[in-house]
Formats: structure tokens, C-alpha cells, sequence
């Protein structure tokens, strides 16, 4: 049994030949650890599809590598259920055929139950054909397929983005009781970072190909100080990630070097905070905490 869910070394991914569209993940390194729910965000573009899809083996790495559950992607699959952001279901099956094939694919480890049950809390009639499903219906379809597999390692790229707010709920309330019975490692992409915060332990953000922050998401948090004070009062050597004066006042989000000296009022801050501070200054420095804990238990 490994403790490693997805280990990623110096990965890149280059989609085209050279002189085409060029990198879209580039050197990029992090550990995230089996049990843990993490949120990959990161804006349009960046490289959090790609990421998923080669975690599902359904991508090869152009260079580094990918770790899956301690073995390669591909030897991982049928360990790991995959939503992919379009939800590929094959329009002319009915959702209990759906479910029957889910069944028959996944004969070891299918849980008609689980798979079920998902269906069942969307109203959905078992005899409807995929085909007239709405968008979050057929997600419900795709999530109950994924789910039913028993996976180890559960990948959804943007699982919530077309569910309404009670389907939203409810959902990710049967994925965090699925994460704490079986201690599903659960990797999911997401734009709404607010609605990540009750449910994510981990973070992934990607920003133009490379992992900008990758760790626990307390010790992101804990790395990190919201800081308001005079706009001369200077903030020495630590990271500056964003600052903003008003007035006389400035407020900075910064990365202390060490204890904060001066008339500071600080504040850790949420993970909203943090993400879109990363956002807004693509230039402030990547921090990765699961790499360097993983280091220095190695030295
Ligand atoms: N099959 C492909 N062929 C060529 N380029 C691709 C392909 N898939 C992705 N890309 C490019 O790789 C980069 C990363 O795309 P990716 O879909 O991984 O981003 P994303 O972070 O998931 O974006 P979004 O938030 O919009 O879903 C983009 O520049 C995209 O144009």
C-alpha cells in the first residue's frame, strides 16, 4: 500500500510538434498524499485538464513522470474513476444500461449500491435514454459510473459546474462520505474556490502550465499572512505576493520570512484570499509544502 495518491517529477506535457501551441504543463513537481480531498484551480488554460487526464492515464507525459497510486498511470486505471470535464456517456443507452455497463466493465469492484443511489437522488427514470438527459443530469449519470467503481483515486474535472445548488450540495456531500468511509483520495478541479473551502484539504494551483502552490491547505494558509499597516512602513524581506496602498494604508498579502516586526495587524488568510492573490500576480513565487516536506523527511 502506498501513502502516495499523485506524485508528480519535473512532468511536462506538450500538445502538438515544436512551433505548435507549445507547453502546457512545464517542470512541474508536488505530492499529494492518499485520503486527502484536493482542489486543482487555476484559470482557463492553465493546465488542470491536462493534469487530470494524464493522472488517467489517458495522456502520455512528454517529459518527468507521473506516479499513480505508486505505479504508472496506465497500471493505476482500473484503481482510479475519472469524470472528464465533458462527461462522455454514450447517448443511445438508457441510465440503467449505463449502469449495467459500469457493472460489467468494473466486474471486481462494482457497487450497485453506491451507483444507484447517486441516480436515485437525481430523480432520474432509469429507462431515460442518456441522449435526454440535461447537462447536470447526465454529471450525475457520470459521477454514479465513477463512483461505483469503488476507486482508490477519484479524478473530476469540474464534477459541480453544471448542478444546481441543491444537486451541488447533495453531491458533494455523498463524494466527502465516500472520501471518509473508504478513504478515497478524491482530486477535483473547480473555478467556484469559495465552495472549496468546507470540503478540500489540499491544493493544487496551476497557473500557465507550472504549479504555483501545492500542499495542505492549513500549512498553505499558515505560510501566509493578510498584513495592513502604514503605507511607509516597508515590508523588509519577505515575499510581497500582492500589496495594494489606499491612502496613507497599505494591505499586502505576503509570505513572512520570519516574526513580523513593526505596527502590523495580520490575519491568516482564507483560501479565497489566498488563490485569487496568487491569481491576480502570476509573478509571485511558487510554493509547494507536500515537495518539501517530502524532501526533507528524505535528507
Ligand atoms: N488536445 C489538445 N491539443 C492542443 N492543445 C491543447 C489540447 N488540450 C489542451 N491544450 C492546450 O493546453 C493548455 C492547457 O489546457 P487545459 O485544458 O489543460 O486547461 P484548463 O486549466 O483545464 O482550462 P479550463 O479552466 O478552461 O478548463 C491550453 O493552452 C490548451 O489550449
Amino acid at each position: 500500500m502506498t501513502d502516495t495518491a499523485l506524485r508528480a517529477d519535473a512532468l511536462g506535457k506538450r500538445f502538438g510538434r515544436r512551433g505548435g501551441r507549445g507547453w502546457a504543463l512545464r517542470e512541474c513537481g508536488f505530492r499529494l498524499p492518499t485520503g486527502r480531498v484536493c482542489a486543482v484551480v487555476g484559470p482557463n488554460g492553465a493546465g488542470k485538464s491536462t493534469l487530470l487526464a494524464l493522472a488517467a492515464g489517458l495522456l502520455p507525459p512528454t517529459e518527468g513522470r507521473l506516479t499513480v497510486l505508486g505505479t504508472t498511470p496506465a497500471e493505476a486505471r482500473p484503481r482510479v474513476g475519472f469524470v472528464a470535464q465533458d462527461k462522455p456517456l454514450y447517448p443511445q443507452l438508457t441510465v440503467a444500461e449505463t449502469l449495467l455497463m459500469g457493472a460489467d466493465l468494473n466486474p471486481e469492484r462494482w457497487d450497485a449500491a453506491v451507483a444507484e443511489n447517486v441516480v436515485k437522488g437525481g430523480d432520474l427514470d432509469p429507462k431515460a435514454r442518456i441522449r435526454s438527459l440535461s447537462g447536470g443530469q447526465r454529471t450525475r449519470v457520470a459521477l454514479a459510473l465513477a463512483l461505483g467503481k469503488r476507486p482508490e483515486l477519484l479524478l473530476l474535472d469540474e464534477p459541480m459546474a453544471d448542478l444546481d445548488p441543491l444537486a451541488r450540495h447533495e453531491l458533494m456531500g455523498t463524494l466527502m462520505a465516500d472520501a471518509a468511509q473508504y478513504g478515497t483520495t478524491i482530486v477535483m478541479s473547480s473555478h467556484v474556490v469559495a465552495e472549496l473551502e468546507d470540503s478540500c484539504d489540499h491544493l493544487l494551483l496551476v497557473g500557465d502550465g507550472r504549479i504555483r502552490l501545492a500542499g495542505d491547505i492549513d500549512d498553505l494558509r499558515a505560510a501566509h499572512r493578510r498584513v495592513t499597516g502604514a503605507a511607509d512602513a516597508g515590508l523588509g524581506a519577505h515575499t510581497v505576493v500582492e500589496s495594494r496602498t489606499t491612502g496613507r494604508q497599505l494591505t499586502a498579502l505576503i509570505r513572512p520570512a520570519g516574526p513580523l516586526t513593526g505596527d502590523w495587524r495580520a490575519s491568516v488568510p482564507s483560501l479565497e484570499e489566498l488563490v485569487l492573490a496568487h491569481l491576480r500576480n502570476p509573478q509571485a513565487p511558487a510554493l509547494t509544502t507536500a515537495v518539501a516536506v517530502t524532501e526533507e523527511r528524505a535528507a
